[in-house]
C-alpha cells in the first residue's frame, strides 16, 4: 500500500478571504470591510451583515493554517467556550461557520479597540479611570468564574472597548472549563501574558490565576508598565516566582495595599473578586459611571464632573 503523501501546502496561502462571506448552512452573508489586524492564526476584518447592515468584527482562519490536530482542537475549544457566553462585559459572540477554505467567527465590534492601545497613548490611567475599567473587568470575570470558566489570558490586549467606552473581555483561545470541585489544571498550551507563579510551577492552577492577572492589569494601568517586565523571559519568570516587583511611591496607599494583596505567590492567599471590589481602593475613591472617548487620548478632568 503506497504511503499517503500529504497534500502539497500551496506555496502561498491566499491572503484575503472572499469579499462576500457566505455561511453555506444559514445562507447569512457578510461583506468584508477593512482589515482590523491579525490575532493568532486569524486575519480580522470589520464585516457588515448584508441583510441587517450591522457591523461586526470577523475572525477568519484559513483551515490550512490550523492543519495540526491540537491547533484545530484549540480553535474548537475557543468557539465552544465563547459561543455560550452572554454578559455585558464579555465580547458578544454573534455567529460562527466555515466553508471549504476558512473558519469564520463573527464577534461584537469594539471600535475603541483595546485597553492596551489606549494605555500606549495615555502612558498611565488616573485612579478613577482604573476603578471604572477594573470594576467592569471584574464583573465580566465574576460571570466567567460563576460559569466555571477560567480565562487564563487576561491582559490589556484582550480588554476590548466599545464606542461608548464599555469594557468587553475577549479572546477565549486559552480559556478552559473547570469540570469538578477542586479540579486543578496542570497544563496549558500557549503562554499567557500575565502568567501566575502556580502556572509556571505546574503545580495546578484554577480561578486564582485569573485573579493574579487582574492584579497585573491593575498595576500596569496605574504604573504604565507590567509589574514583572524585564528584558529576558527567564528573568521575568524568576521575578514572578519570587513576586519581586517595585511599588512606585506615587501610588495611593489603598492602591499599593490592593496590589500587594493580589500579587501574592500562594493562590489561596489572594483575595476573591468580591473582596477586590469591596477593597478601600474602590470604595474609598470616586468611580465615574461613564467615561468620555476623549479619555483615549487625554487625561479627563474629573474635578469638574464631580462639581457638576
Ligand atoms: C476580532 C479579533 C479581536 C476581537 O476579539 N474583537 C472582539 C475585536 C473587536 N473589535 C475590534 C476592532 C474594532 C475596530 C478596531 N478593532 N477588534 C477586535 N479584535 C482585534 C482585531 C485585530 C486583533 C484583535
Amino acid at each position: 500500500k503506497e504511503k499517503k503523501i500529504p497534500p502539497e501546502l500551496p506555496k502561498k496561502l491566499p491572503k484575503e478571504c472572499p469579499a462576500l462571506i457566505c455561511d453555506p448552512v444559514s445562507g447569512v452573508k457578510y461583506r468584508r470591510g477593512r482589515l482590523l489586524g491579525k490575532g493568532g492564526f486569524a486575519r480580522c476584518y470589520e464585516v457588515i451583515q448584508t441583510d441587517t447592515k450591522r457591523a461586526y468584527a470577523g475572525k477568519v482562519v484559513n483551515k490550512l493554517r490550523i492543519s495540526k490536530p491540537n491547533q484545530r482542537e484549540k480553535m474548537q475549544r475557543e468557539i465552544a467556550v465563547h459561543c455560550q457566553l452572554n454578559h455585558q462585559n464579555i465580547v458578544a459572540f454573534h455567529h460562527h461557520f466555515d466553508d471549504d477554505e476558512n473558519i469564520y467567527i463573527i464577534l461584537e465590534l469594539c471600535s475603541q479597540k483595546s485597553l492596551a492601545q489606549i494605555l500606549k497613548l495615555r502612558r498611565t490611567f488616573t485612579e478613577p479611570e482604573v476603578r471604572y475599567f477594573v470594576l467592569q473587568i471584574v464583573d465580566g470575570l465574576q460571570y466567567l468564574h460563576n460559569n466555571c470558566i477560567i480565562h487564563r489570558d487576561l491582559k490589556l490586549g484582550n480588554m476590548f472597548l466599545t464606542d461608548n467606552m464599555e469594557v468587553k473581555i475577549g479572546d477565549f483561545g486559552l480559556a478552559t472549563k473547570v469540570e469538578f470541585e477542586g479540579d486543578r489544571k496542570k497544563t496549558m498550551c500557549g503562554t499567557p501574558n500575565y502568567i501566575a507563579p502556580e502556572v509556571l510551577d505546574k503545580v495546578g492552577h484554577s480561578f486564582e490565576a485569573d485573579v493574579w492577572a487582574v492584579g497585573c492589569i491593575l498595576y500596569t494601568m496605574l504604573v504604565g508598565r507590567p509589574p514583572f517586565e524585564t528584558e529576558s523571559l527567564k528573568e521575568t519568570y524568576t521575578r514572578i516566582k519570587r513576586t519581586s516587583y517595585s511599588l512606585p511611591s506615587h501610588l495611593s496607599q489603598s492602591a499599593k495595599e490592593l496590589i500587594t494583596e493580589i500579587l501574592t505567590s500562594k493562590p489561596e492567599g489572594r483575595p476573591s473578586l468580591e473582596e477586590i471590589t469591596s477593597h478601600k481602593f474602590f470604595t474609598g475613591g470616586f468611580v465615574p459611571d461613564a467615561l468620555s472617548p476623549s479619555a483615549c487620548y487625554s487625561t479627563p478632568e474629573f474635578g469638574l464632573m464631580k462639581v457638576l
